[in-house]
């Protein structure tokens, strides 16, 4: 196939930054995405109705006059975060979701919750307006090995919380081990989560051998090839529980090349381009529609993008670096050749 035609995907997990990254970030994803959910990890993060307004004003701004991207916005849950804020962000229209991030578990968290029991009431306040919730799904004691920390959370966090509150929407968002998709797969169909473009094309080996690779550095952490096989056969099952979600997370490079450098990588500038390249090297092309335009929209009850389109199979270059507010970042395959492009 040379050429594949398909709805307007959307982006359900991305993070913008602000101020003076969104000129770059907003128009990368603004190129072929149609809405995205923005995440709330900001310094300080997107903790209430009028901060999320506000930044919503901020992405607007820098979008392309072009372009009619829609950024679609999340609350970050607090040990704070009252039923209350919960009923203001429904009634805002502009809040779509809440994103629960165990403190201390990725990238800005460390104002997240510190015990899900003490937000509980919030958390029904959602399931009761059907505000899905959106969660970094890794424990963050320092007993648990950092590669067990997502089968861990689902054991001991992920499936209570499924039980308790039987409404709740729920995504998981960039699963990234088998037991993940197992879980999603057996649970009730308000239980979805989201699959990056990394973690389908890249195992720890990609990370590890040969040399460390900061720019494949992100959380949850890169897995074995079994998971890497399960996220895969995840995403081209059909099974409308597993969507796109890219989680690009740009680092300025000095922040990723370092001694103790940050997690995140950097898919935006070709995230569809690098899922339609796995997806043709799983011979499943025809099931890329389904996961990065109709499956996100129909679990959020949002109508599908009406617009379509169109990849065609033509070779070009990965920038080496990008522009990132006075500084750069360094793209997920830099420098390399991509085999599909956005017409
Ligand atoms: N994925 C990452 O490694 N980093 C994200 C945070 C997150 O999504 O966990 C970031 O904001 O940099
Ligand atoms: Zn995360
Ligand atoms: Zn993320």
């Amino acid at each position: 196939m040379n050429k594949l035609t398909i709805t307007r995907p959307d982006d359900w997990h991305l993070h913008l930054r602000d101020n003076e990254f969104l000129t770059q970030t907003v128009p990368a994803s603004a190129r072929y995405f149609g809405r995205a959910i923005i995440m709330p990890n900001l310094v300080p993060p997107v903790t209430t109705m009028d901060d999320a307004i506000a930044y919503q004003k901020r992405i607007v701004q820098a979008t392309p006059a072009s372009s009619r991207f829609e950024p679609l916005m999340t609350l970050y849950l607090t040990d704070n975060t009252t039923p209350d804020d919960i009923q203001n962000a429904v009634d805002s229209k502009v809040v779509v979701a809440c994103k629960l991030y165990p403190a201390g578990a990725t990238t800005n968290s460390d104002s997240g919750v510190t015990d899900i029991n003490r937000i509980k009431p919030t958390l029904e306040k959602m399931a009761e307006l059907g505000l899905p919730l959106l969660i970094h799904g890794e424990v963050t004691t320092d007993d648990i090995d950092i590669f067990d920390r997502e089968k861990i959370f689902i054991e001991t966090t992920l499936e209570p919380l499924v039980n308790s509150i039987p409404s709740l929407k729920i995504v998981l968002e960039h699963i990234t081990t088998k037991q993940a998709v197992e879980f999603v797969t057996q649970a009730p169909s308000r239980v979805a989560a989201t699959i990056t473009p990394h973690h389908l094309a890249y195992n720890r080996n990609h990370m590890l051998v040969g040399g460390i690779r900061p720019h494949f550095y992100c959380l949850p952490i890169l897995k074995r090839n079994e998971h890497q096989a399960a996220l895969q056969q995840a995403a081209t099952s059909g099974n409308p529980k597993f969507f796109l979600g890219t989680d690009s997370a740009p680092h300025a490079q000095d922040k990723k090349e370092t001694a103790c450098g940050c997690a995140g990588c950097y898919s935006a500038f070709a995230a569809i381009e690098l899922y339609a390249e796995t997806f043709e090297a799983l011979d499943a092309l025809d099931k890329l529609e389904g996961f990065a335009s109709h499956f996100g929209p129909d679990f959020y009850g949002l109508p599908r993008n009406e617009d379509t389109i169109t990849l065609v199979k033509s070779e070009w270059q990965a920038p080496e670096s990008l522009e990132f507010g006075d500084t750069q970042v360094i793209p997920l395959r830099a420098g390399t050749t991509l085999n599909w492009k956005v017409a």
